[in-house]
């Protein structure tokens, strides 16, 4: 349903979208988790038809986004990050307005209104100017803004940024709704935890690039597979050194003045040789134990340059 091959932008001699190759199944969530900068809202941009792409392909319902722009607008409901409409116009007239510009019948716009309304828990809100509506409130009215042409495909920017718990929870559940009517969803965010409650899929994009894809059942699964270790014990930094770099599930430490933290990708048994290659190379050891490493920290160190060139070297990206 979206799809992109080697989608590429610069600007002048900055590289910010970098061989993008997204393949979004009909009917599925996709969520582009990354730091600011990432270059997350310009490849939504050059998806949703507001920038050219300097080089590759993308596709959105099967039409292409330079040539084909129309048949992409219609195709697509689209919520950017920042929340544009006007101050002095009632909830209603604001959806209302938007069916018009899609050339939806009065009619229809009229029972999509009072559906999505209600749906987004917004029908008392119905006469209430926009500008007076919180933001988490604000953000569902976009959402129902979104469908009232009934597209196939919504592309929503940071649709929780700045929204409080009991905001994300809300908004959460409607996502959670647009899912089972079977819409095709790509949404970004900085906060991995929030895309695992409703993506299907994650990519974590950093500089321009996506450095690694994942399907949020495998993810859920790593972060039990790869946890971290804190050992405590004395000796020579050098022995520390030498048993770490001599145990092939080590993928990163990082060495304190009395411990050091290792994220691991071994096995139980795996740990025990460990301990045993560090007192065989003369460290002392009075702590050695593991906590899980949660989604959250996965991410972390997953976007961790050195951390995720070593994880890519090692094959450790996770693949469904
Ligand atoms: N019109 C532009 N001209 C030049 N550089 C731009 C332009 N738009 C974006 N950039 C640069 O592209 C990079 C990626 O920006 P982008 O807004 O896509 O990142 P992002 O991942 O969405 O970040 P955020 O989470 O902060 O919104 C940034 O370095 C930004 O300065």
């Amino acid at each position: 349903m979206i799809s992109t091959q080697n989608l590429c932008k610069k600007y002048g001699k900055n590289i910010v979208v970098n061989g993008l190759n997204l393949n979004v199944r009909q009917g599925t969530v996709y969520g582009i988790v990354g730091e600011n900068g990432a270059g997350k809202t310009t490849a939504l941009s050059m998806l949703v038809t507001l920038t050219t792409p300097s080089s590759g392909k993308a596709y959105i319902n099967g039409f292409e986004v330079t040539h084909e722009p129309v048949g992409v607008r219609r195709s697509i409901g689209y919520m950017p990050d920042a929340f544009g409409v006007f101050d002095d116009i009632r909830c209603e007239e604001y959806l209302l307005f938007y069916a018009d510009c899609y050339k939806v019948p009065r009619d229809v716009a009229r029972r999509r209104c009072d559906e999505y309304l209600e749906w987004v828990g917004l029908t008392e809100k119905r006469d209430a100017y926009v500008n007076t509506l919180s933001r988490g409130m604000q953000q569902r009215l976009e959402v129902a803004r979104c469908l009232m042409h009934d597209p196939p495909v919504l592309l929503l920017d940071e649709p929780a940024s700045g929204l409080d718990p009991r905001s994300r929870i809300e908004l959460r559940s409607v996502l959670q709704r647009l899912k089972e009517m079977g819409k095709t969803i790509l949404m970004t965010s900085h906060i991995l935890t929030e895309l695992v409650e409703v993506a299907d899929e994650i990519g974590i994009m950093r500089a321009g690039e996506m450095m690694a894809v994942a399907s949020v059942n495998v993810l859920k699964n790593h972060t039990t597979a790869y946890r971290t270790l804190h050992i405590v014990g004395t000796g020579p930094r050098a022995s520390f050194e030498a048993a770490l770099r001599g145990d092939a599930h080590v993928l990163n430490y990082h060495l304190q003045k009395d411990y050091v933290e290792v994220f691991y990708g071994g096995t139980v048994d795996q740990q025990a040789c460990l301990l045993d290659s560090l007192i065989r190379h003369g460290v002392s050891v009075r702590q050695f134990f593991e906590h899980e490493t949660n989604v959250e920290e996965l991410f972390l160190r997953l976007t961790d340059t050195s951390m995720a060139e070593d994880w890519l070297k090692q094959k450790a990206v996770v693949t469904s």
